[in-house]
């Protein structure tokens, strides 16, 4: 057997072709919708995410902004650039790219947010309505790649009611809310969260219909962990270097092999990354449609 490929750029495509139109209701109301980013320091990674928001933007007709302080900020040069974020009418929604360089505290950062521009849900009050259930009108935007995990598998009909899921990692930006989300009511499954210190990890992967690998351990994930026939999510992603040719290579956390066990598998790159991306812009478009209700 070989795993159906739940493609991340083909359903992120998808995904914006539907935003387009809804940007283009939001443009004839007279309302513009603006994406802003706060990137701090140099980290190719975080440069290349940022990079990739802004031709997503572009692409489905929503402006963006962009801060870029240098390694050397500090802390009040990064609270000033959340106070003009705050401040700007251009700017409708924003996120703080994550992570800040060592040396700055990202929740005390994230605090600054003001919780109706916050376009990564990843505000105290906007992760507390999801801890609360809140949702319709009044639901806050959900933190982009839990948002994009269920909406790939929803897109591929994988059952998740009461289905049993394994979220591999407890980070902010993937596996606790992912946790919350996967357990609201309407997607009913059971989460077992785990971390570095579970006690047997690939005893707990064996019992899951739904494995989520978000710890940048480049192919912790081994085919023997997998239940026949489980959707397998590969999120964390680290740039190795190629001893041979000396080229950088991204790397997930789930080994090929899995693609021969598992019923559905993302790949890394391309599968996660970009529905991500997605569910960000989507994020911005739900907060500027507020303004017609
Ligand atoms: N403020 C935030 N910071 C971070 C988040 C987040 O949701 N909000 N998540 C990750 C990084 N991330 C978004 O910012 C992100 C990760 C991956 C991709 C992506 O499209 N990846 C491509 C590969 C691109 C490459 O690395 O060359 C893929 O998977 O195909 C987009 C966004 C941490 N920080």
């Amino acid at each position: 057997m070989t795993a159906i490929t739940l493609d991340g750029v083909a359903t992120a495509s998808a995904v914006k072709t539907e935003l387009i139109a809804r940007v283009t209701e939001l443009r004839a109301h007279g309302i513009v919708p603006g994406l802003g980013t706060l990137l701090v320091g140099d980290d190719p990674g975080s440069r290349s995410y940022v990079a990739g928001k802004h031709r997503d933007c572009a692409e489905v007709g929503i402006e963006s902004i962009r801060i870029d302080l240098p390694a050397s900020a500090t802390t009040a040069d990064v609270r000033a650039a959340i106070k003009d974020l705050n401040s700007s009418r251009e700017v409708t929604g924003y996120i703080i790219q994550l992570p800040l360089p060592v040396g700055h505290n990202e929740n005390a950062m994230l605090e600054l947010i003001d919780p109706a521009k916050d376009a990564d849900g990843l505000h105290p009050t906007n992760l507390g309505r999801l801890v609360l259930g809140i949702e319709g009108k009044l639901s806050s935007p959900l933190p982009c790649t839990p948002a994009g995990i269920v909406e790939l598998l929803r897109r591929y009909d994988v059952p998740i009611v009461g289905r049993k899921v394994v979220v591999i990692g407890r980070g902010l930006t993937v596996g606790r809310p992912l946790g919350l989300l996967f357990t609201r009511k309407g997607l009913d499954a059971t989460v077992t969260l785990t971390h570095s210190r579970t006690v047997d990890l690939p005893e707990e992967v064996r019992r899951a219909d739904i494995v989520v690998a978000a710890v940048g351990v480049p192919h912790l994930v081994q085919a023997d962990w997998i239940k026949p026939g489980a959707a397998v999510l590969d999120v964390g992603i680290t740039r190795l270097v190629d001893p041979v040719t000396g080229k950088g290579v991204l790397t997930g956390d789930v080994h090929p092999d899995v693609a021969e066990v598992a019923g559905y598998l993302s790949p890394n790159p391309r599968g996660v990354g970009p529905m991500t991306r997605a569910m960000l812009l989507g994020n911005v478009v739900k907060a500027a449609e507020r303004a017609l209700l």
